[in-house]
């Protein structure tokens, strides 16, 4: 196949230019970085690049723990988890302040928050997810419900598409007390309707929690005009938070009085620190903090929070759709016989997609080998997930360029 590559540079390049968010790239280490290894790095969607301003703010963070040791904990670090949750809620989840928190693992609070809910739903038998979500959605639910003896209720979804209303309504019953989905699957990309489906399980008297890890920072999402009960997400992807940096949980307001969750640690019981007996939640959403929050951890995310509310969630909407339809664009003219395992229309398509072909598993190494950096999903499954805020489209182009290569294209 013939490919005039000068022309494909120049067209990338011209969008470069149009791009209102050009400028943030500059804000990330490693991006246009002559000195690093990679070349084109589409996997933000499992872990964020660093900003350089998480490198001042974790040096900071170092300063004030050396300088103020334990009076950190008085004078900042206690409300912290609920400080940036309040920053989280506001500018990516659509949350007036006082339902979200900043701690523990999406896992951990999947198990916390699913528990606490279904305790609400007394006398229904079912959990309703589906065949697949995220795995550790699936084992956390499996082995809530063999904890609790009640059955879970699979809706079965095509790995390219995802979980569609018609489906959800389907599945969604009187029996059903939980509703547990991802709004952007982690495989295909599928974008969940998150607000229709919260309504049909509000209609059949369940309750809803939604896994936000792919979506949150990348899909505007409206968690209180949607009227979502529950929600949890990874700050490492979007937020850019670095490894392992803790995630949030959702609670909405109506729901706090009565929600209790599992791990009664003492950091979520009211005044912690008379250490007194028994166990009194927490007023508000404090009652979700299990144990000591990792502050260290809580550090480099919100420089990317700041970054979004100064870009505007829609303008980052808009980069990532442009994107990842750039990235379909290219797909179908360098990589022939490739199959596009995602929605190809951006009303249903969240910020990556995967590609499907037998080769990609050794196609993956040998990428990763030459500084191009997507993710590999088994079967067959190449996953594109750039950052609307670090990723330029001649970044994108490397990588579908090295793809072809690889492919023998
Ligand atoms: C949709 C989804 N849910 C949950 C997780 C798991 O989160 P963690 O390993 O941080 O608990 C991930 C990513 O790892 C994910 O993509
Ligand atoms: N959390 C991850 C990790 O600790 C190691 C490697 C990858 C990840 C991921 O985030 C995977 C990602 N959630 C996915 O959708 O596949």
């Amino acid at each position: 196949m013939t490919v005039d590559v000068h022309e494909l540079q120049q067209a990338a390049a011209t969008r470069d230019a149009a791009d209102p968010l050009r400028e943030y790239r500059s804000l990330f280490h490693g991006a246009d970085d002559p000195a690093s290894d990679v070349v084109s790095y589409l996997d933000g969607n499992s872990l964020g690049r660093p900003t350089i301003a998480a490198t001042e703010a974790i040096t900071a963070a170092v300063a004030q723990w050396s300088g103020r040791l334990i009076r950190g904990w008085d004078e900042q670090w206690m409300e912290l988890p609920l400080t940036i949750g309040d920053r989280i809620g506001s500018v990516v989840l659509g949350a007036a302040a006082g339902q979200t928190t900043v701690g523990d693992s999406t896992t951990v609070l999947l198990y916390k928050l699913a528990r606490g809910a279904l305790a609400m739903r007394p006398g229904r038998t079912e959990i309703v997810l589906d065949t697949d979500n995220f795995p550790t959605d699936r084992y956390v639910l499996e082995g809530v419900a063999n904890e609790l003896g009640l059955d879970l209720r699979w809706i079965t979804v095509d790995p390219a598409s995802g979980v569609e209303l018609d489906a959800a309504r389907e599945a969604i019953t009187e029996r059903t007390a939980l509703v547990v989905l991802s709004h952007v699957a982690y495989r295909s990309g599928y974008l969940a309707d998150a607000e229709a489906i919260t309504r049909v399980a509000h209609d059949a008297g369940a309750l809803v929690l939604w896994d936000l890890c792919h979506s949150v920072g990348s899909v505007p999402i409206e968690l209180d005009s949607w009227n979502v009960d529950f929600a949890v997400g990874c700050t490492y992807k979007y937020l850019n938070g670095g490894p392992g940096s803790p995630a949030f949980a959702y609670v909405a307001a109506e729901h706090l009085d009565v929600f209790r969750q599992p791990i009664q640690g003492w950091m979520g019981r009211r005044d912690p620190f008379e250490m007194g007996p028994g166990y009194v939640p927490a007023e508000g959403i404090r009652r979700v903090v299990s144990g000591t929050p990792a502050i260290l951890g809580m550090v480099a995310m919100q420089s990317t929070i700041d970054l979004i509310e100064r870009a505007g969630i829609g303008a980052v909407r808009e980069k990532s759709v442009l994107l990842t339809e750039y990235l379909i664009d290219l797909t179908g003219e360098l990589l022939p016989g490739v199959r596009i395992a995602s929605p190809v229309g951006a009303e249903r398509r969240g910020g990556h997609i995967t590609l499907d072909h037998p080769a990609f598993r050794d196609v993956t190494q040998r990428l990763w080998a030459r500084g191009v950096i997507p993710d590999f999903r088994a079967p067959q499954g190449l996953r594109l997930g750039p950052s609307p805020l670090s990723t330029s489209f001649a970044e994108a182009l490397v990588g579908v360029r090295a793809i072809a290569e690889e492919l023998g294209r």
